[in-house]
């Protein structure tokens, strides 16, 4: 059953690997996370030996909210207890100062958002990713959240956005980085509707945001709309719609078209995420 049943009352901060603060080298901001830095950085194992690791480093300000505090703490609970190769490790925690640090595996290749917008095909140069490469990255995901399943852990915010890569290059691969939105539902039943303006509705089925119905099909509906992404090389779904619009027209059935040159069973697995009736399982 989910490991993460009750986790908002047991969690407590000594239950996560402390790694020595001496042993941890904050390099460079590598962006800014919903709640502090994201920082390049190096732990060096070992006292003895001079080997050191390289290290994505979160930070939570000192000037944070309690709920960004208790955001945070969640991220730790979620990331420490999901160990697959496709969901970004938690290495440790450095909680004994302030700044808190989350010390997670260094993803070079940056978010998979970002990285198909630069390797966008246009008129002018072609891509170097071969639909194998682009199929590739769907399988990564799909294994982390066939993990995700398996533990009846709903992640209800699939997006390009939230998945990292190894690298950019060749050999590289997909891990799901970023549990945003699950972290908020263990903040409070209602996340959805105190925040509705930042629910990812382009990524949501009708059920989810009109009753505010989640279940995996939530998810799989989700990873429609990121294979669509993968795809169009991350147009922002829907384009020319505003999430209202969205909120009508996908809400009495209409869909996005998967693009022209998508593979035939490719067209149909993305359809199939977006059925009507969640309960009609997938036939592909
Ligand atoms: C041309 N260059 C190529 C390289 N590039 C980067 C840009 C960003 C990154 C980066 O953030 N890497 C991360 N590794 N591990 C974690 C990361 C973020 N994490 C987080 O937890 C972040 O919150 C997160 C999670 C999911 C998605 C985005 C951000 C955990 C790496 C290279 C810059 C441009």
């Amino acid at each position: 059953i989910n490991p993460l049943y009750g986790a908002r009352k047991s969690v407590k901060e000594e239950d996560f690997p402390e790694l020595p603060r001496n042993s941890l080298k904050l390099l460079h901001p590598l962006g800014n996370g919903a709640f502090g830095e994201v920082y390049k950085g190096a732990y060096f194992p070992s006292r003895e030996k001079n080997e050191s690791i390289s290290v994505a480093i979160k930070t939570l300000s000192k000037e944070a909210t309690d709920e960004h505090k208790n955001d945070f703490l969640m991220e730790a609970v979620l990331l420490g207890s999901l160990k697959h190769y496709n969901i970004v490790k938690l290495i440790g925690v450095s909680f004994i100062r302030v700044p808190k640090f989350l010390i997670l595996e260094f993803m070079e290749g940056g978010d998979l958002k970002t990285f198909l917008q630069a390797n966008r095909p246009t008129f002018n140069n072609k891509t170097t990713l071969k639909m194998t490469d682009l199929l590739r990255i769907a399988m990564d995901i799909v294994d982390g959240c066939k993990y995700l399943e398996s533990l009846r852990f709903i992640h209800r915010d699939l997006a390009a956005r939230n998945i990292l890569l190894t690298s950019r290059g060749v050999g590289r691969v997909a891990k799901i980085g970023d549990f945003g939105m699950a972290k908020d539902v263990y903040k409070s039943e209602y996340y959805r509707k105190s925040k509705n303006s930042l629910v990812p509705v382009k990524w949501m089925p009708p059920e989810a945001y009109l009753d505010g119905v989640f279940s995996t099909k939530t998810d799989v509906w989700s990873y429609g709309v990121l294979l669509w992404e993968i795809l169009t090389f991350s147009y922002i779904p829907y384009p020319g719609l505003s999430n209202h619009e969205v909120i009508q027209c996908v809400a009495k059935g209409d869909r996005m078209c998967p693009p022209r040159y998508c593979p035939k069973p490719l067209k149909a697995l993305i359809e199939s995420c977006w059925r009507t009736e969640p309960e009609t399982e997938t036939d592909v």
